[in-house]
Parts: structure tokens; sequence; C-alpha cells
């Protein structure tokens, strides 16, 4: 143990303590570990050194700081890389990458989703089309048992679609019933805290390991989709780089470095990775809060009847909520807030690495630390909520009915390394969750058992059957 190193359990030689976490599921061993050892504490996953920091003030001050802004070499993504380039070592893309490649991509990423218009006015009408098809489904399905579990995934992946590459796919179209799909089993697939996913001399011993077989089958078939939609993007726009969308932004840069005879750090490589890791981060995401959503409000008819209320008193019963709404709704504000709160959907965030020796609080955290943030501790910690199991938007409320937002409610993550999608994603979330609440009644079947599967790194909501019911102007 280096000096001043967090506490934590003993580790075994070797494989330190991951019979313990895989045995246990990752999100039981963790809890438990930052129950016994307090706000920092450590463990070894094999030989890498690994912190998880669960206090939620010395979270943000990790988080803001870049020496804590670096990410574990995950072989998944390197897989990719080599798919992509055919090289072995070329880290590629925004969320598996570290250093100048990961700031270029994010930077450029970030910048050219503000410039789309993502805030409000582009995306807006984006979504409202996804809204229409949605409306007429439930119509269709009014009174019946509905089974939803890929639904919102349908419209969430067309939207981000649309934001890529400028255009959507008709709910009909067999193209996008496929790319939901790829989406879909890439990320069950993917286990970050597999050791066949982590460690690289894993493949070279078993390189038939379903796990690895699989995961870089969806992975290769879900970059084919991609070139092939590419191309077909490229001819339709005559080759030339259209700017109302990302891929046309980031192509219509590289034309100009190489113009000007400039360096720059946008290549074909990285725009297909980038593709990529918007879809596997900004769909499935989106989808099950939205999803936890439904249930939950289904769950608590006197929550949903309460948005109701709101959203027929400022919206009006005859109107379609909008994005101009969002700030006059505190109560359905608080709602989406408490989605997020129960829902905890990435417990653990994403692991994080020290790029160089660290401090936080009283404990040195060496260079090459792997660092995970227990985002959960702060969604549903008692110390932190009067009552952390129940389903209150009260907790995001102050006496008088304003809305509070505490510091230690991070479903996003913070800092540096602060989720990408934050912003377009709290308007998803509030346009598809006020319209689909303004528009039906929903109530869970009797009949059908809600099912709760186990989960790694997502906590996905329960498998569940609703009847949507019209509510009439
Ligand atoms: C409810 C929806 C969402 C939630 C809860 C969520 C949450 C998160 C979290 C916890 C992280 C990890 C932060 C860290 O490493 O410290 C993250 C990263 C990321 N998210 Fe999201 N996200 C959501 C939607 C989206 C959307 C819609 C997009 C884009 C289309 C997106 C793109 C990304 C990207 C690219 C990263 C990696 C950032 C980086 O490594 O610098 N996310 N998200």
């Amino acid at each position: 143990r280096p000096p001043a190193y967090p506490p934590g359990p003993f580790a075994l030689p070797f494989v330190g303590n991951v019979m313990q976490i895989l045995w246990q599921t990752p999100k039981v061993a963790l809890t438990r570990y930052a129950n016994t050892y307090g706000g920092v504490m450590s463990f070894r996953v094999f030989s890498q050194r690994s912190v998880l920091i669960s206090d939620p003030d010395l979270m943000r001050t990790a988080l803001a700081d870049p020496a804590f802004s670096g990410r574990i070499d995950l072989i998944l993504f390197r897989a990719r890389d080599k798919i992509i380039t055919g090289q072995d070592y070329d880290p590629l893309g925004i969320l598996g990458t570290s250093g100048e490649a990961w700031k270029s991509q994010r930077r450029f990423t970030l910048r050219t989703l503000k410039d789309l218009g993502l805030g409000r006015q582009t995306l807006e009408p984006i979504m409202q089309s996804e809204l229409e098809e949605l409306i007429d489904y439930f119509r269709i399905n009014e009174g019946r048992k509905t089974d939803i579990g890929l639904t919102f995934n349908r419209s969430i992946v067309n939207v981000i679609w649309a934001i890529v590459i400028g255009k959507r796919f008709s709910h009909s179209d067999t193209r996008l019933g496929q790319l939901v799909d790829k989406v879909n089993k890439m990320l069950q697939s993917f286990n970050p805290f597999h050791p066949a996913l982590r460690f690289r001399w894993v493949k070279k011993f078993f390189p038939n390991l379903d796990i690895i077989v699989k995961t870089e089958g969806y992975m290769k078939e879900f970059l084919y989709f991609i070139e092939e939609e590419m191309a077909v993007h490229t001819k339709e726009t005559g080759g030339g780089s259209d700017t109302g969308s990302y891929i046309g932004a980031y192509q219509q840069c590289m034309q100009e470095a190489a113009t000007q005879g400039k360096d720059t750090p946008l290549t074909m490589s990285h725009l297909k990775a980038n593709i990529l890791e918007l879809f596997l981060a900004g769909s499935e995401t989106t989808s099950n809060t939205l999803l936890w959503g439904i249930y939950l409000l289904a769950s608590n008819p006197d929550i949903q009847r309460k948005v109701q209320e709101e959203l027929d008193q400022v919206v009006g019963r005859e109107h379609t909520p909008t994005l101009q709404h969002i700030d006059s709704l505190p109560y359905t504000t608080a709602t989406i807030y408490e989605v997020q709160r129960m829902a905890d959907l990435i417990p653990f965030s994403v692991p994080h690495e020290t790029t160089e020796n660290a401090t936080i609080g009283d404990y040195n955290i060496p260079k090459g630390t792997c660092v995970m943030f227990n985002l959960s501790h702060g969604l549903k910690g008692s110390k932190y909520w009067q009552d952390p199991k129940q389903f209150s938007p009260q907790h995001f409320l102050t006496d008088d009915g304003k809305v509070v937002k505490p510091d230690h409610f991070l479903p996003f993550g913070y800092g540096k390394r602060v989720c990408l999608g934050e912003s377009m994603a709290r308007l998803e979330l509030f346009l598809f969750l006020t319209t689909l609440v303004h528009k039906f009644w929903w109530r869970l079947s009797d009949d059908d058992p809600v099912m709760w599967g186990k989960h790694v790194i997502f906590n996905r909501p329960p498998d569940y059957i609703v009847f949507p019911t019209c509510r009439r102007e």
C-alpha cells in the first residue's frame, strides 16, 4: 500500500477483490465496501489499484480536478478502434479516451451540438416528430395491454440519428429496428467489471470466450451499419458537407483543415467512434429513464394526477407541452428529478483513471489508479433524503413549492467529464414525459407480474405491462 492510501479489504494475490465483486454483483459489493470503509476506500481488480469515492463533497472535488479526468483502458473500445483503424493501439472517440485525444473530440462534439441548435430550437421539432408517432402508437393501443419495453428506444435512437446525419427513420422502417437492436445488444453485453473486457491477457488466453465473441460481434455489426449509412449520406449530399448534421459539420472542419494545410485532430476514424458513442451513451440512458418514469407514475397514481393537474393548469388541456413551459412547471420538474433519483441509472458512473499523482481528502491516489464514483450514494443515501426509498417529488421542492436541486444529486456526473449529452437528455426527458402524461393516463396491468432483472452497469426498470388511456380534451 502506498503511504496515506485509502483503507480497504484484504486483496488476494493476483486476483485482488475481483471474486467478491463478481460473486455479489458489482452494485452489492461496492455498496457494502462504501458502508464498511467510508467516503473514500480502496480495492483491487486483479493488479489494478481501484478507489471508490462515495462522499458527495469529495466526489465533486475529484470530478472537478483534471488529475482525475482520465479513463481506464477499456478493452471493448480498443477492439472497436482496431476494427476501425486496423491498428493495435490508437485510442479513438470520447468515452474511452484520455488526454489530448479526449479533449479535442469532446470539445468539437460539445461545440457542434451547441452550434446545431441543440439547446432548444432545433431539437424541439425533431422530438415533436417522434412524439407524434409515439402518440399515434399509444392511441392505437388505447385500453390494451402494452409492453413498452423498446418503444422509447426507437424514438430516442431516431433523435440521435437526426442530429448525427440530419434525417430520421419512419418507425416502420426496418433499418430503425436494426439500429435499435444493435445498440441494445451491444449494451446488454457490456460489463466493464468483467476481466475479459478489462485486461488484454484474457483475450490472449481465451480468444473464443462467449462475452468477447458476442461483444466484438455486435460492435462490428454496428460499425458496418454506421459505415453503410455514412456512405449513403455522402452519396446523397454529393460528397459535399452539409452543416445541418454532426457528420456534415465534422467533415467540413476536416476539409477546411486540409485546404489550409493545417493539422487537425479530426479524422474519419474518430468520427465513426464518436458516432458509435453518441448512440451507446445517449440512447439506453434516456430511453430507460423514460421507462422508469412511466413505471413510477403508473405505480403512484396520486403523483401522476398531480402532474396532470399542473400541466392542465399551465399548458391547458387543449394544447401540447413545449419547451417554453419548462420553467413554469415546478411540480413536474421535481417529479422528473425524482424519477432520475429513483432510477439511479448508472450507480457507479463510468470508471475514471488518475492521470498523475493526486490527493483527495487526507488520501494520496497514485497516478494510474482506477477511480469509481458512487453516484448512487448521493441519490439514495439515508443521510441525504428524508425517505430515500419512497418516490416523492417533495424531495426536490421547498415548503413554498419552489424546485431545489441538492449538491449530492449528480445523475449525470459532474466536472470535467460530466455527461456530454446532459442538456439534450434534460430536454428529452421533459418533453417526452410531459407530453405522454398530458395525453394519456397510465395504469399498470393487475394480472401481469412486474419482473425485476439483474443488471451490471445500468439500473434498468422492471419489465412491466401498462394500459394507456387517452385523456380527452
Ligand atoms: C438520462 C440520460 C443520461 C444519463 C443519466 C447520462 C449519464 C452519464 C454519466 C453518469 C456519464 C459518465 C460521466 C463520467 O465519466 O464522470 C456520462 C457520460 C457521457 N454521456 Fe451521458 N447520460 C445521459 C444521456 C446522454 C445523451 C443523450 C448523450 C448524447 C447523445 C450522452 C453522451 C455522453 C458521452 C459522450 C459521455 C462521455 C463523456 C466523457 O467521457 O467525456 N449521454 N453520461
